[in-house]
C-alpha cells in the first residue's frame, strides 16, 4: 500500500533517505523551513542502542561544517563537545614531535565523536513539530515518475511510502543512487584505493591524555600514515593507513609489534605492548572509496548530498564537512529561487558539482602525495616554506589546507588559486635564481678571485704549449 505521510500544514513532504551525519543535519534543514520531513534510516535508533564501549571514532570538523551547522542552531552544542586541535603535531621517526600551527588563533580544527554528533543532530530534527524519525526503514528502490518509495523493514514487511521530494543521505553505497544510474547522461565513478584503515586507542597515562591534546598527531611515513585525534574521556582514537597487501602480511602479534617498532616506535609504548597486539586483529582493516557522479539532481524529484553524491578518501578531512556544506549551499539555493524544486535541484548540481568534485580530487591528490613523497622531513619543509611564504605575502600565498579547511572559498575555486600561486611561486624561484647566476658570474668576471686568476692563466698556458710541464 501506499501511502504518504499526512503534512501537517499542507506543506510538501521531504523524505531524507539516511540518517546519518548529512540526512540527519538536512532533516534540521528543512524542517526549519517548515516542510512535513520524514527521515528514513536503516539503522535501529543508534540513540537507543547499548553504548559499544571501547573505540569511539571521532573526526575533524572545519569551518565549512560549523557554519553549516550554525545556521541551525547546533555549531555551539556540537563545538562545546569538540576537542580544539590548533597545530598538528608530526612525529619524526627518532620520536621528535615538531607542531606547526594551523594558522592565526581562531583558526583550528575540532576532534568530534561521530555516535555523539550523530544522536544529537537526530534529537534537533526530532524536535521539530514537523520531522518524524523513521528507524529499521530500508530504502530498496523508488520510481522516478511517482516519487514512490519502497521500503523494506526488519521482518521483512515491505512498504511505499509517498513523498513531494526525495533527499538521498543514504551514504557512499547508495540506494536512492541506483536509480540513477539507470538513467542516460548520468556519470558516475567509483575508484577504491589499494589503502585500507584501522583504528586503535591510545588509553590515558594516570588519568591524562598520553600526549598533547589540543594537536592533531600526524606520523606521516610515506606508503604507511598514521594520525591521532582527541577524545573527550582523554583517549586518542589512532587511524593507521596502511595498503592491504601489508595489512596481509601481518598476522602475529609480535609481526605487529615489529612493524610499529619500524616505523612508529614511540606510538609502541603510548598505545601498549597488549593493547596494540589485541586492537589490532579486532577488526579486519576497512576499504576506502573514492565516488563521483552528476548530475546531483533527477528532475524535480530526487537530489543526491553528502557520500551519496561524493565519497571522498578522508584525507583531507573534508568529507564530512563537504556534506554539511551540501546543506547548506542548497538551502541557500531554496532561498533564492523560493523553493521552487524545478528549478533548485538543477541550480544545485551546477553549483555544487565542480566542489565536490574539487574536494573529491585535492583528497586523493593528498593522498598520493602523502604516499609517495611525505615523510615527516618532508611534511616540515613543505607547510614552513608555504607558512613563511604567507606570512611575506599574505593576501597572494594562502596555504591551501587554510583555504580547504578555514574559509568558505569554493573548493574549485580554492584550487584555482592554489595552482595559480604555484606557478608564482615556481616563476618567483625561477627569477631568484636568474639573478643569483647573472649576478654570480658578473662578480665574477668583474672581479675574478687571485685563485681563479692563477688557474685560467695556467690552462690558457697549458692550452698553447702542451708540452710545456709547467
Ligand atoms: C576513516 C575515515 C575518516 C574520516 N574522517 C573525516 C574527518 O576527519 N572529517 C570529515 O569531515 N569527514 C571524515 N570522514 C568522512 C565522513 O565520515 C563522511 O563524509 C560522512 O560520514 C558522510 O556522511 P553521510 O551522512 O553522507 O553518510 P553516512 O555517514 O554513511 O550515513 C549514511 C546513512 O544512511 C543509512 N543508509 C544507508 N543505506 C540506506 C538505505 N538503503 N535506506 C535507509 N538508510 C540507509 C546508513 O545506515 C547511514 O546511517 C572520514 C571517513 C572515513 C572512512
Ligand atoms: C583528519 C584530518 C584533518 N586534516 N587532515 C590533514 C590532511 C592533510 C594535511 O596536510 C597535507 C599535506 C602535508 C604535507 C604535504 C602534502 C600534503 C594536513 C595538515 O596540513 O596538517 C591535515 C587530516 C588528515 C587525514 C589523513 C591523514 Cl593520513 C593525515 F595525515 C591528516
Amino acid at each position: 500500500s501506499t501511502n504518504k505521510r499526512k503534512s501537517t500544514n499542507n506543506k510538501k513532504v521531504v523524505a531524507v533517505v539516511g540518517g546519518g551525519l548529512v540526512g540527519a543535519l538536512n532533516a534540521c534543514f528543512f524542517a526549519k523551513r517548515g516542510f512535513q520531513v520524514e527521515v528514513f534510516e536503516s539503522r535501529e535508533d543508534i540513540r537507543r542502542a547499548k553504548i559499544v564501549k571501547g573505540r569511539s571514532i571521532n573526526l575533524a570538523l572545519s569551518h565549512r561544517g560549523r557554519q553549516a551547522l550554525k545556521h541551525v542552531g547546533m555549531e555551539d552544542t556540537i563545538v562545546s563537545n569538540g576537542i580544539p586541535m590548533h597545530s598538528r603535531m608530526i612525529h619524526s621517526l627518532n620520536g621528535t614531535q615538531s607542531p606547526i600551527p594551523y594558522g592565526k588563533k581562531g583558526q583550528y580544527i575540532l576532534s568530534v565523536d561521530r555516535a555523539n554528533l550523530n544522536k544529537e543532530l537526530l534529537s534537533a530534527a526530532e524536535m521539530y513539530p514537523n520531522a518524524n524519525l523513521n528507524f529499521a526503514h530500508k530504502l530498496l528502490d523508488w520510481n522516478t515518475e511517482t516519487g514512490a518509495m519502497t521500503f523494506v523493514r526488519v521482518d521483512g514487511a515491505k512498504e511505499e511510502i509517498q513523498a513531494d521530494l526525495i533527499v538521498g543521505c543514504d551514504g557512499a553505497f547508495s540506494a536512492v543512487r541506483k536509480q540513477f544510474l539507470r538513467q542516460s547522461r548520468f556519470n558516475y565513478s567509483q575508484t577504491y584505493i589499494p589503502h585500507g584503515y584501522l583504528e586503535l586507542t591510545m588509553p590515558p597515562v594516570n588519568g591524562e591524555f598520553a600526549m598533547k591534546p589540543n594537536h592533531l598527531h600526524i606520523w606521516p611515513r610515506n606508503t604507511f600514515m598514521m594520525i591521532a585525534l582527541p577524545n573527550l574521556d582523554k583517549t586518542f582514537t589512532c587511524t593507521l593507513f596502511m595498503p592491504f597487501d601489508k595489512f596481509e602480511k601481518i598476522t602475529t602479534g609480535n609481526q605487529v609489534i615489529d612493524f610499529f617498532q619500524e616505523y612508529f616506535p614511540d606510538a609502541i609504548q603510548l598505545i601498549g605492548v597488549d593493547a596494540l597486539k589485541r586492537d589490532y586483529f579486532r577488526l579486519p582493516a576497512q576499504a576506502m572509496v573514492s565516488v563521483k557522479c552528476s548530475p546531483y539532481h533527477l528532475g524535480d524529484k530526487c537530489v543526491l548530498m553528502g557520500d551519496a553524491a561524493h565519497a571522498v578518501v578522508p584525507f583531507y578531512g573534508q568529507g564530512m564537512n563537504a556534506g554539511f556544506e551540501d546543506c547548506l549551499v542548497f538551502n541557500e539555493i531554496m532561498d533564492q529561487l523560493n523553493e521552487d524544486f524545478s528549478a533548485v535541484l538543477p541550480e544545485y548540481t551546477r553549483i555544487r558539482v565542480p566542489d565536490d568534485h574539487a574536494i573529491a580530487d585535492l583528497a586523493m591528490y593528498n593522498y598520493v602525495e602523502m604516499r609517495a613523497h611525505v615523510n615527516s622531513k618532508w611534511f616540515l619543509f613543505q607547510k614552513y616554506v608555504v607558512n613563511f611564504l604567507n606570512m611575506i605575502m599574505p593576501r597572494t600565498i594562502i596555504p591551501l589546507y587554510t583555504m580547504v579547511t578555514f574559509t568558505r572559498m569554493r573548493y574549485h575555486e580554492a584550487v584555482k588559486h592554489w595552482h595559480w600561486q604555484n606557478k608564482v611561486i615556481k616563476q618567483g624561484l625561477f627569477a631568484c635564481a636568474a639573478v643569483c647566476l647573472s649576478g654570480g658570474s658578473y662578480l665574477l668576471l668583474r672581479y675574478p678571485p687571485k685563485m681563479l686568476y692563477v688557474l685560467v692563466e695556467q690552462l690558457w698556458t697549458r692550452l698553447q704549449d702542451p708540452k710545456n710541464p709547467s
